[in-house]
């Protein structure tokens, strides 16, 4: 059973020449099973605790420990990392021009499971996949992100990791630009994914929304480049209404974004 642990992760990159830090020491254990929702202001530092994991060659990890099942992910390429089990779903899922969702699938998949996918199965696996997120047939043979709107990426995004099937999934802001019901035929393709009670998920929102639909067990605050509360459920809503003045202390930072 899978299990991602950080401990006191520091996190800098590089700004205008010099380094800036981002994380201040990161605390979080995500148990297979298990789903964190991650909320907090613009600029806290949530993505870069997701580039870092999933190894953005930008964020330079200063201090701290990531590990999966006891394997040293910093030490992992990010192929590696990959294949150990990690998928990340991007707030902006980068377009590749001349690459077909088809054979960039299939590739994956193959880098993945370390053998090419029978064709005939995979086949029939990619169309069901697709049917079950409500995806038009026609977007396998479209370039991989190219010309899609902001929800159908967030879709392909879930296709991706319905098919890759790892063991920890990172989703940044995988509901931002989803109509409602795109949000649904979404989370509803997470929840296949969490079915088998043995993944975990990491979820980055702004919205409680998601959080109708995708159960989280754990909901953590992070303000200014670490956790600052940790608590069930109610700790989202009270966020919806309270926003996050009382982790930050200026007024701009208390809407929700
Ligand atoms: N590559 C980079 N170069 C310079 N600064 C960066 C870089 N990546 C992140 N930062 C800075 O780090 C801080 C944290 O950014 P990050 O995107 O992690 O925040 P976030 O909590 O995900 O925000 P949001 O809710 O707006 O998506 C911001 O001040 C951002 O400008």
């Amino acid at each position: 059973m899978a299990t991602l642990e950080i401990k006191d992760l520091h996190v800098s990159v590089v700004s205008e020449d010099a380094p800036k830090e981002i994380l201040k020491g990161v605390d979080l254990t995500i148990k297979a099973g298990e789903t964190h929702a991650i909320m907090g202001p613009n600029g806290s530092g949530k993505s870069t605790l997701s580039y870092a994991i999933a190894g953005h060659p930008k964020y330079t990890i200063t201090s701290g420990t990531v590990t999966l099942d006891g394997e040293d992910v910093l030490e992992m390429s990010v192929d590696e990392r990959a294949r150990a089990g990690l998928f990340l779903a991007m707030q902006y899922p980068v377009e590749v021009p001349g690459v077909s969702m088809s054979n960039f699938l299939r590739t994956a998949a193959t880098a993945v499971r370390g053998e090419a996918p029978n064709l005939r199965h995979w086949v029939k696996e990619v169309k069901g996949a697709m049917a079950d997120l409500d995806i038009d047939p026609a977007f396998a043979e479209r370039s991989v992100n190219e010309g899609f709107s902001g929800g159908e990426k967030k879709r392909h995004e879930i296709l991706q990791l319905g098919l890759l099937q790892p063991k920890v999934a990172i989703l940044d802001e995988t509901d931002s630009g989803l109509d409602v019901d795109a949000l649904r035929v979404v989370s509803e393709g997470v929840n296949r994914f969490k079915a088998s009670g043995e993944v975990g998920v990491m979820l980055i929102t702004h919205y409680t929304r998601i959080l109708k639909y995708i159960e989280p067990d754990f909901v953590h605050v992070f303000a200014n480049g670490r956790i600052v509360e940790s608590g069930g459920r109610e700790l989202a809503d009270q966020l919806e209404s309270e926003g996050y003045v009382k982790y930050t202390g200026t007024k701009e930072a208390a809407a929700l974004s």
